[in-house]
């Protein structure tokens, strides 16, 4: 029986030689998730041009404290003329500060009767002033390669006025389900048959790590039809995922499968749950390996092994360093808890006080236990060989990320 590797060890082997696929060209209006593959600068500052970030009145500091003529109106969107001193401008949020302006008030502490303004004595040079290019000025780093492009990325990019980007294409992945047990929803169940959980939730995930999924559909528990269905997928996926089937039972085809396709690079880990998790490469199109992940069937190790080795090795198809690691947090225990040879990932919720943040553990860790996942927000990392008491601190993975 193959030894436990780490996990160190089993992403570095995941990762080895993933480089991400040749980039594309897209609109802005369909790239939203996707990563950028060349980093952009800024052609145009923004803001364009000094503006007001307030309602109110624009001047000459020098002024403040004086009653003065309302010489113009500037409203987003019209062009300012100049600004003689002992004048002032009614202005709105957004308007262009005339020249020989230098700051702004809020209406709210200006008075006006018969077109004039009577100005508070304490209004500093620059107040309520938003400088051109401070946001970002032309040839500054807009966004670099490897980012994600999600809401504000995409507003920095419209504020550029760019309306395409050369973006990693999505990953295929072909996701398939073994065991004669498990049925999909809708059809009626027999007896000893089960649903299948891990299909929807892996794909939810996928998809939330930059996936897109060009087949979804089960393996046969023979070692024929496991062979025949490993070789389809990959021949249409940048990634093949299993689920099930990979443990040591005379059901567990899997292995065998892509031994004989393919290579098997690694196989039993130290975690739990996930122990025997099986990486490995398979035969793709054009002499190319894809690569294998074949997850354990109990959905929870579906889970963990997901955030855990899906996520890292999606973020380095698409060449984003930002899905390589989940956040860590350092929380206190409010558990006890002990391990042997295997690191265990225990889902916790987490509880941001004024003390700190504790971790709450859900009560049966089991790895067939799914409703320990649905409102976790972190995997807390148990070392192996340790004992963990109420009180101790542990490291936490986030999971409340993309
Ligand atoms: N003698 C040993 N038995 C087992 C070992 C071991 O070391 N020696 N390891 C255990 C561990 S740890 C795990 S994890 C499981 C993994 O086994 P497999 O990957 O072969 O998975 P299956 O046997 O096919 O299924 C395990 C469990 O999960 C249920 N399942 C499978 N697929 C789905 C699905 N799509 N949706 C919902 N539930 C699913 C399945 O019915 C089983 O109950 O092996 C242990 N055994
Ligand atoms: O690895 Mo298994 O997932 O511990 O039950």
């Amino acid at each position: 029986m193959a030894e436990l590797q780490s996990i160190d060890t089993a992403l570095a082997a995941l990762l080895r030689d993933v480089a991400p696929a040749a980039a594309e060209p897209l609109p802005c209006d369909e790239a939203a998730g996707r990563v950028l593959a060349e980093s952009l600068d800024a052609r145009l500052d923004v803001p364009a041009f000094d503006n007001s970030a307030m309602d109110g009145y624009a001047l000459h500091h020098q002024d403040a404290g004086k009653r003065l003529p309302i010489a113009q109106r500037i409203a987003a969107g019209v062009p300012a003329r100049p600004l003689a001193p002992g004048k002032c401008a009614r202005i709105f949020t957004g308007g262009e500060i005339p020249p020989g302006a230098d700051c702004v008030v809020m209406q709210e502490r200006v008075d006006v009767a018969a077109n004039l303004a009577a100005i508070p004595t304490d209004i500093p040079e620059g107040d309520n002033i938003r400088r051109r290019g401070r946001d970002v000025a032309a040839g500054d780093r807009l966004l670099a390669a490897g980012e994600r492009l999600e809401a504000a990325a995409l507003g920095h990019l419209a504020g550029q006025g760019i309306t395409e980007v050369v973006v990693r294409p999505r990953p295929k992945v072909a996701l398939l389900s073994t065991g004669d047990e498990i049925v999909d929803p809708g059809q009626p169940l027999a007896a000893g048959q089960i649903y299948n959980s891990n299909r929807p939730m892996l794909k939810r995930l996928l998809e939330r790590f930059g996936a897109t999924l060009t087949l979804v559909t089960s393996i046969p528990d023979d070692p024929t039809g496991t062979r025949e269905t490993l070789k389809a997928a990959a021949l249409q996926a940048d990634l093949v995922i299993s689920t099930g089937g990979v443990s040591v039972g005379e059901e567990d085809h899997v292995k065998a499968a892509l031994e004989s396709l393919g290579q098997l690079d690694l196989w039993r880990l130290a975690i739990r749950p996930g122990k025997p998790l099986a990486l490995g490469r398979l035969p793709g199109p054009d002499g190319q390996q894809v690569r294998f992940v074949g997850l354990p069937g109990n959905p929870v190790s579906c889970f963990v092994g997901a955030w855990l080795f899906l996520r890292p090795l999606l973020g380095a198809l698409q060449g984003c360093p930002s899905l390589a690691h989940l956040p860590c947090l350092r929380a206190r225990a409010d558990f006890s808890t002990s391990t042997g040879p295997r690191r265990h990932y225990m889902r916790v919720r987490l509880e941001f006080g004024r003390e700190g943040i504790v971790a709450r553990a859900f009560r049966d860790q089991n790895s067939g236990v799914l409703s320990s996942c649905i409102n976790a927000d972190a995997l807390a990392v148990i070392p192996a060989e340790s004992r963990i008491e109420p009180g101790d601190d542990v490291d936490c993975l986030w999971l409340r990320v993309d």
